[in-house]
């Protein structure tokens, strides 16, 4: 996958070459480049924003450089993502859409955010997505970059040791994942449940189904009306 991120703040970034996203880097499961969108501007300040028109606090940014910066990577197949509070909220499903795409453009927006006909141009050349973490203002777009591109790499092919892990994690099928204990068996007091150590794989499997039943309706009861048509009787005898 091919990733372009254009930013005023390409330091902000670094933290996608450490860890399994440095390592897909390396492999080359991720083709990613950050760009200074000031590499677009031609005035000595090199100015990206400018006062909004009809008044009101706060900057804008330009749409020349915007313009500039995105003609060098949009093509008809690029899916260009904007993180901005009025998106479409990220989650799980999103992140597997997202990772079947070839080529993904961030434009991460500072100030008031970024001139509207530069989005409106981008969508006469390829898909243009707002995408939001949540129901909050950020001072910029980077943060989310590094949210959406974790979430989205570690389900390239490759990208994780054991794929087997997205099975059961939260939100693969539904539901929130069991909780997982590790060694020592005893620790300040507290013990591993017993079927964890029975080396029954059937047992375990149901009570781990279980317990991520009663996680989830415990704590996302949103998530389990959600996936409610799918449970069978066996679940529904534990809720
Ligand atoms: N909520 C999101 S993603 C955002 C981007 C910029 N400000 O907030």
């Amino acid at each position: 996958m091919r990733v372009d991120v254009f930013t005023i703040f390409p330091d902000y970034l670094a933290p996608l070459e450490l860890s399994l996203i440095g390592k897909a880097r390396g492999t080359g499961a991720l083709d990613l480049r950050a760009t200074d969108l000031r590499d677009f501007t031609h005035d000595v300040h090199r100015t990206v924003d400018d006062t909004p028109y009809g008044g009101g606090p706060g900057m804008v940014m330009r749409p020349e450089p915007w313009g500039q910066a995105l003609d060098t990577v949009l093509t008809p197949s690029s899916l260009l993502l904007v993180p901005s509070p009025a998106g479409r909220r990220f989650d799980q499903a999103m992140a597997h859409e997202l990772a079947l795409e070839e080529h993904l453009v961030f434009a991460c927006g500072r100030y008031e955010g970024i001139d509207q006909r530069v989005l409106s141009h981008a969508s006469g050349v390829c898909r243009v997505q707002e995408v939001s973490l949540g129901d909050y203002v950020l001072f910029g777009g980077e943060v989310a970059v590094l949210v959406v591109l974790e979430a989205v790499t570690r389900l390239l092919p490759g990208v994780l040791g054991n794929a087997d892990s997205l099975l059961e994690e939260s939100h693969a099928a539904g539901l929130l994942e069991a909780p997982m204990y590790t060694k020592p068996a005893e620790w300040r007091g507290h013990g591993v449940p017993e079927i964890l150590r029975s080396g029954d794989h059937a047992k375990i499997a149901r009570w781990r189904r279980d317990q991520a039943l009663l996680r989830t309706a415990q704590q996302r009861p949103d998530l389990l009306k959600q996936c409610y048509d799918t449970l069978d009787k066996r679940d529904l005898a534990t809720l």
